[in-house]
C-alpha cells in the first residue's frame, strides 16, 4: 500500500452518541439530535464553529435510549466513526430537533473521555488511514486474495441488477475506482444488513477481518436475489428494472419472510385487476386509458405514492358499471297502485309521475325530461322520488346537493390532486353497481358557489340529455355515458335556482297538505311506521283521530308533515317506556311465582308492590292495555300546546289586517299592522321588506290618498290629505325573516283604510292580491299553499284575485267547503269584504272615532 495524502483526524474530538443505525465509513447518513447533550454538541460546535476541524465529530454508535439516562453518561461504544457534518437542519415541530446529514471517515477508539458535560469528548486513537489507494496491478496484489474474492462478488452483485438505472451503473463504475479496502465498509452500509452486522464489521478492526465477515453478507444478497429471480418471469426486462430500483428490499427476501408474501399478494392482486380488465365490458377508449395504466403500475415500486393512486383509479374503472344494468319493471296499473298506496293526495304529482312513466313504457329508452318536485319540506318529494324508483324495479340512490359549492363535488378532482376523489355521480353509480338507476338529486336549489367553481354548471352536463351520453368525470378522464340514469331532482323554491338548470327541468309544483289531509296521511302512513320502529302494536297503543288533529293544529305549523311525524314518535318513545316497565314487572310477577309455588302467591304479590311502591311510584301497577293518548296524555308528554288561535287577539285594533304570504317553507298568514302620528308626510316601513313590497306601500297610500273623499277616510287632523302632517309607520312582523313580492298591495290597502276609518277588519278575514294605483287586483301565485294556511291558522273568509279562482279547483274539497272565497277585481271590492257591512260611503260608523 502506498499512501498519498493521508487525512489525520484531530486528537480530541466531541462524540454524538446515536442509538439507531451505525455510520461505517464512506457511508452517509441522516440522523435526528433531540437529547440534551447532543443538542449542546451541535449548538456549541456545528453552529458556532467555524473551522473545518470543527465540523468534524466521534460518531459513537448502540448508545442505550439517551432519553432513558439524562444524568450520567451512559457506558459507551469502544469504536466509534470519526465523521464530517455536512449539513445541519433545524427544527422546532414536534420539539426542538436537528438533523445532521453525516459522512463517515475513518474508524476510532476511544483512550479516554476528557469531559463529560454539557457533551462528551475524547482523547481518541485513529485506527483507519484515509488514504488513496491507486487501483495498480501492485496494489491488487498486495491486498490478497481475499480482497479479489470480495471483489467479484461484489461485481456479481452489482451485475444482477438492471444497469441501464442510473445508480447500478454509478455503483458499478465505483468498484473500479474505489480503493478495495474502502468496500466492505461501503458494500455493508448498502446491501440490507441489520444494525448488528453493521456493528460488527464496525469492530473489526484488521481489514483481513474485515473482508472475511463481509463476503458471506454479499454471498447471502446474491442467493436472495438469484431465488426471487427465479420466481419471476425471466425474460421480463420490466422485472429487472423493478428489482433494481428496489434492490435492498428484494435482496433481503430470503425465502418465506412476511414480506415476501406480501409483495407476493401485491403481484397477484395486479394479475387479477389486469385479468378483471379484459373481462370488463368497458368501452374502447376506457379500456385502452386502463390497458396503459396497468403497464405503468406494474414499473412502478409500491412505494411511489403514485402506486396506490393508479391502483385505486383501476379499481374503480374495473367496478363501474359500464354496461350493467337491471330490467324496467313497467307496469303502470302496478305503479299506480304502489304510489297511491305508499303516498295519501298528492294527486297532481302522481298523475304527472305516472304519465312519464307510461311514456316510457311506449318508448324505451326516452331522453328526458328531468323531473323536479318543487315544494315545502317534508311533504314527501324524496319519498316519492324513492316510490319511482320502486315502481321501475331500479336501484335507488340519493345525492344531497344541499350546501355543495365545489364542482368537483360533481366532476371529481384531476387525478393530479392529492387525495383527489371522483365525484359523487360516478361515486353513486359504483355504489349502485348499475348503469340505469334512479338518483335523486336532492336540494339543488342549495346549491352553493365558491373561488372552487359553480357546481349547478357541472350538473348542466348531467342533466342535459344531449350531453349526458359522454359525461366525463375528471377524475374517470374517459366518458361515462348516463344517459340510461333517470335523474329526478327535488327543490324547495325555483327562485334559487339557476335560470340554466332550471330550463333542463320540468318543474312540477308539490304544495303543503291541509289538516284533513295530514290527518289521513298520520293515521295512515305514519303512525303505523312510528309504531313499527318503536316495537309497538295497535293493542299497546291506541291514538285517537282528535288527538292527532290537536297536534296537527296545536303542536305543529307546517306545510309538510316532518313535524307532526316527530311528535308522533316522541308520544311512541313515551308509551314504548311504560309498556316496557309494564313487561318487566309482568316478568318479575311470574319468575316470583315460579319461585314460590302457587301457595305463597298473595305474600309475594304484597311484597313485589311494596318493592314498586319504594322503588318509583309510577311503576306502581303494569297500565292497562291499550294505552289512549287522550288530551290529558297529550299534554303529559309533549308539554302544553305551543301555537294558540291569535287571530281574534291581534285584530282587536284598527290598522291591522291579515295577509297571505308564500315562503318555499309553505304558505303563511302575516299580520300586516299600521299606526300614524303627527310628523310630515313620512312612510316608514319595516320588517325587512324588499323592494317590490316597499312599492306596494307606496301604491296603497296613494291610492287612498285619491280616494279618500270617497271613502271619507281622514287623517288626526280632519283632513282628507291623510298625508298632512301626519306620519305613518307599516310594519310587518316576523321582522326577522325577509319579505318580497308585490302579493301584500291589498292587505296593505285594508290595513291603512281600517286606520283612516278607526274601523276593524273581521278576524276571520285574510287576503292576498297585487294592486295597480288605479285599484285593480292583479292574481298572485301560491294560491294553494297560502289558503291552506289560512286554513290552518283558522280563518274563514278569503279574499283573492279574481284571475286566481281557477286555482281554487287544486284546493282539497273540504278545505273548500271549510272556507268562503270572495274573487276581487278591484280594491272596492276587497274593502267591501274585509270590513263587516262593507265599506262603501255610506257605511261611516267609524268615522267618528277617526275624527276624534
Ligand atoms: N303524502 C304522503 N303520504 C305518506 N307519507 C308521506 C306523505 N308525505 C310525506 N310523507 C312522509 O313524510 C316524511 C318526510 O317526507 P320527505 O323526506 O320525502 O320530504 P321532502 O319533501 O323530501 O322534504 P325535504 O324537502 O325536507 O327533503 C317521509 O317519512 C314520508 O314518508
Amino acid at each position: 500500500m502506498s499512501s498519498v495524502n493521508p487525512i489525520q483526524i484531530p486528537s480530541r474530538l466531541p462524540l454524538l452518541l446515536t442509538h439507531e443505525g451505525v455510520l461505517l465509513p464512506g457511508s452517509t447518513m441522516r440522523t435526528s439530535v433531540d437529547t440534551a447533550r447532543n443538542l449542546q454538541l451541535v449548538r456549541s460546535r456545528l453552529l458556532k464553529g467555524t473551522s473545518l476541524q470543527s465540523t468534524i465529530l466521534g460518531v459513537i454508535p448502540n448508545t442505550p435510549d439517551p432519553a432513558s439516562d439524562a444524568q450520567d453518561l451512559p457506558p459507551l461504544h469502544r469504536i466509534g466513526t470519526a465523521a464530517l457534518a455536512v449539513q445541519v437542519v433545524g427544527s422546532n415541530w414536534p420539539k426542538p430537533h436537528y438533523t445532521l446529514l453525516i459522512t463517515g471517515l475513518c474508524r476510532f477508539q476511544i483512550v479516554q473521555v476528557l469531559k463529560e458535560k454539557p457533551y462528551p469528548v475524547a482523547e481518541v486513537e485513529q485506527l483507519d488511514r484515509l488514504e488513496e489507494f491507486p487501483n495498480t496491478c501492485q496494489s491488487r496484489e498486495e491486498l490478497g486474495e481475499l480482497s479479489e474474492q470480495f471483489y467479484k462478488y461484489a461485481v456479481q452483485l452489482v451485475e444482477m441488477l438492471d444497469m441501464s438505472v442510473p445508480a447500478v451503473a454509478k455503483l458499478r463504475r465505483l468498484l473500479d475506482s474505489l480503493p478495495r479496502e474502502a468496500l466492505p465498509d461501503i458494500l455493508t452500509s448498502i446491501i440490507r444488513t441489520s444494525n448488528k452486522e453493521k456493528l460488527q464489521i464496525l469492530d473489526a478492526v484488521s481489514l483481513e477481518e474485515r473482508f472475511k465477515m463481509t463476503i458471506p453478507l454479499l454471498v447471502r444478497q446474491i442467493e436472495g436475489l438469484k431465488l426471487l429471480q427465479k420466481t419471476r418471469k425471466p425474460k421480463q426486462d420490466d422485472d429487472k428494472r423493478v428489482i433494481a430500483i428496489r434492490p435492498i428490499r428484494r435482496i433481503a427476501h430470503i425465502p418465506s419472510t412476511l414480506e415476501d408474501e406480501d409483495e407476493d399478494e401485491e403481484n397477484d392482486d395486479i394479475v387479477m385487476l389486469e385479468k378483471k380488465i379484459r373481462a370488463s365490458s368497458m368501452p374502447e377508449q376506457a379500456h385502452k386509458v386502463c390497458v396503459k395504466e396497468i403497464k405503468r403500475l406494474k414499473k412502478m415500486p409500491q412505494s411511489m405514492p403514485e402506486y396506490a393512486l393508479t391502483r385505486n383509479y383501476l379499481e374503480l374503472m374495473v367496478e363501474l358499471p359500464w354496461n350493467k344494468s337491471t330490467t324496467d319493471r313497467l307496469d303502470i296499473r302496478a305503479a299506480r297502485v304502489l304510489l297511491d298506496n305508499d303516498h295519501y293526495a298528492m294527486e297532481k304529482l302522481k298523475k304527472r309521475v305516472l304519465e312519464y312513466l307510461a311514456v316510457r313504457q311506449l318508448k324505451n329508452n326516452l331522453k328526458g325530461p328531468i323531473l323536479c318536485f318543487v315544494g315545502p319540506p317534508g311533504v314527501g318529494k324524496t319519498s316519492v322520488g324513492r316510490s319511482v324508483a320502486k315502481t321501475l324495479g331500479r336501484e335507488f340512490h340519493r345525492i344531497a346537493l344541499g350546501g355543495v359549492c365545489d364542482q368537483s363535488d360533481i366532476r371529481g378532482h384531476r387525478r393530479t390532486y392529492v387525495g383527489s376523489m371522483p365525484g359523487r355521480i360516478i361515486n353513486g353509480l359504483k355504489t349502485v353497481g348499475v348503469n340505469n338507476p334512479v338518483f335523486l338529486l336532492d336540494e339543488v336549489d342549495k346549491l352553493g358557489k365558491s373561488l372552487q367553481g359553480d357546481p349547478a354548471a357541472a350538473l348542466l352536463e348531467v342533466l342535459d340529455p344531449e350531453q349526458n351520453h359522454n359525461f366525463t368525470d375528471h377524475y374517470l378522464n374517459v366518458a361515462f355515458d348516463l344517459s340510461q340514469v333517470l335523474f329526478i331532482a327535488t327543490a324547495n323554491t325555483t327562485a334559487t335556482i339557476p335560470p340554466a338548470l332550471l330550463d333542463r327541468m320540468e318543474i312540477i309544483p308539490v304544495p303543503g297538505y291541509s289538516q284533513e289531509e295530514k290527518l289521513e296521511i298520520a293515521h295512515r302512513h305514519l303512525i303505523p311506521k312510528q309504531l313499527e320502529q318503536h316495537g309497538l302494536t295497535p293493542q299497546q297503543i291506541q291514538i285517537p283521530q282528535v288527538t292527532t288533529l290537536t297536534i296537527i293544529s296545536r303542536y305543529t305549523r307546517e306545510a309538510g308533515v316532518r313535524s307532526l311525524d316527530r311528535k308522533l314518535g316522541a308520544i311512541c318513545r313515551a308509551v314504548a317506556v311504560k309498556v316496557a316497565e309494564g313487561q318487566s314487572k309482568d316478568a318479575k310477577l311470574d319468575r316470583a311465582d315460579v319461585a314460590a309455588g302457587e301457595g305463597c302467591r298473595e305474600h309475594v304479590i304484597e311484597d313485589t308492590k311494596h318493592e314498586s311502591v319504594s322503588d318509583a311510584t309510577d311503576l306502581a301497577l303494569p297500565p292497562e292495555m291499550p294505552i289512549v293518548i287522550d288530551s290529558h296524555a297529550l299534554k303529559d308528554i309533549l308539554g302544553p300546546p305551543m301555537y294558540e288561535m291569535e287571530v281574534s287577539e291581534r285584530l282587536s285594533q284598527p290598522g291591522v289586517a291579515i295577509g297571505l304570504a308564500w315562503t318555499p317553507l309553505g304558505g303563511k298568514i302575516m299580520f300586516v299592522e299600521a299606526s300614524r302620528m303627527d310628523g310630515d308626510g313620512q312612510l316608514t316601513l319595516t320588517g325587512q321588506l324588499g323592494d317590490v313590497m316597499k312599492e306596494s306601500a307606496h301604491l296603497a297610500i296613494s291610492w287612498l290618498r285619491s280616494n279618500a273623499k270617497r271613502f271619507h277616510l281622514t287623517n288626526a287632523f280632519g283632513s282628507f290629505d291623510l298625508l298632512d302632517n301626519t306620519d305613518i309607520h307599516l310594519h310587518f312582523p316576523a321582522g326577522a325573516v325577509t319579505k318580497d313580492g308585490p302579493s301584500a298591495g291589498v292587505t296593505i290597502v285594508t290595513c291603512l283604510a281600517s286606520l283612516f276609518s278607526g274601523r276593524l277588519v273581521r278576524s276571520d278575514v285574510a287576503m292576498t292580491g297585487e294592486i295597480t294605483l288605479r285599484g285593480l287586483v292583479l292574481p298572485v301565485g301560491g294560491i294553494k299553499d297560502k289558503v291552506l294556511a289560512a286554513h290552518r291558522a283558522g280563518l274563514k273568509r278569503i279574499i283573492i284575485p279574481q284571475r286566481n279562482e281557477k286555482d281554487l279547483e287544486e284546493l282539497p274539497s273540504n278545505v273548500r267547503q271549510d272556507l268562503s272565497f270572495v274573487p276581487a277585481s278591484c280594491l272596492d271590492e276587497v274593502l267591501n269584504a274585509a270590513f263587516d257591512g262593507g265599506f262603501s260611503v255610506k257605511a261611516r260608523p267609524g268615522l267618528v272615532n277617526s275624527k276624534l
